[in-house]
């Protein structure tokens, strides 16, 4: 069966979007979403992100498989591509527009801006060790700045759950991180029950942050929104920075903000949609 789809990026986080309104089931298995994310033999992305109908009183769902075929919760990016995708689908892209999303990792709310910015509010963190998930503290406390071993090393972690699971560990120098060797350490530690993605992040200021990043289920990539919203999160937590900073990925910058009266998280960047084709 042929199948439409367009690709879209954000920051270099790139994404394969399918509209999937006229069904609650994803069109793309796990297997097919793995050889369309293939970047020799398929189309080339981090992740296959579907536009669902709407639950629980939302304008849409989203759902996502990750370059290895697994399922995360939520995406910081992506919700902004979706938040795109639906507006060209729509025919509504030059007007300012915001939209309910169910995720799996709960209510988001992507909102267009004229400037052809979105910003996300991306909710209130969770931050015990049950809700990231990990056994790394008790189950009810918050894992800050808490040592863990890997690969011979101490590293103090923090974990914040943005809907999907984030450790983030300050560094003082990002280029003397081996990324590729200790990201899938970090990622299977069996501290993290369902695997982590993780940030290392060196302080600029107490405004800036820059930041490398360890996706569970697609490796290095140019940017993750939502492990920048959890490295605010945990710089807040550990004294480290502001509540308003911009993160600086290979990709480019996200603006994040954690607003100390709601406790939510808003996320601003872009999202560019690259080529439309169609799946033979
Ligand atoms: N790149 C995303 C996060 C995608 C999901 C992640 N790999 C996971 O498994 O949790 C983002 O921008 O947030």
């Amino acid at each position: 069966m042929a199948i439409e789809f367009t690709k879209y990026q954000g920051l270099g986080n790139d994404f394969i979007l399918i509209d999937n309104r006229a069904s609650s089931q994803p069109m793309l298995t796990p297997q097919e979403a793995i050889k369309w994310c293939d970047r020799h033999f398929g189309i080339g992305a981090d992740g296959v992100i579907f536009v669902l109908p709407g639950q629980e009183d939302t304008d849409y769902s989203m759902r996502i498989f990750n370059s290895d075929g697994s399922e995360p919760e939520m995406c910081g990016n992506g919700i902004r591509c979706l938040a795109k995708f639906i507006a060209d689908l729509e025919g509504r892209s030059t007007e300012s527009l915001r939209y309910r999303i169910h995720t799996l990792g709960g209510v988001m709310s992507p909102e267009l801006r004229p400037n052809g910015q979105i910003t996300v509010d991306m909710g209130v963190p969770r931050l015990l060790a049950q809700e990231i998930p990990t056994t790394l503290t008790a189950a009810e406390e918050k894992v800050i700045n808490q040592p863990l071993e890997v690969a011979g090393e101490t590293w103090n972690v923090t974990c914040v759950s943005m809907g999907n699971p984030h450790c983030i560990t300050f560094v003082d120098d990002l280029t003397a991180i081996p990324l590729a060797e200790i990201g899938p350490k970090f990622e299977h530690h069996s501290v993290f029950p369902q695997r982590t993605n993780t940030e290392f992040i060196q302080v600029v200021n107490r405004n800036y942050l820059k930041m490398l990043v360890w996706e569970r289920g697609a490796g290095a990539t140019m940017a993750c929104g939502t492990g920048a919203c959890a490295a605010l999160v945990a710089g807040v937590l550990t004294g480290n920075c502001d509540r308003q900073a911009t993160v600086e990925l290979p990709g480019g910058p996200l603006e994040i903000q954690w607003s100390e009266v709601e406790q939510r998280v808003y996320m601003t960047g872009p999202a560019t949609k690259v080529f439309t084709g169609t799946w033979c």
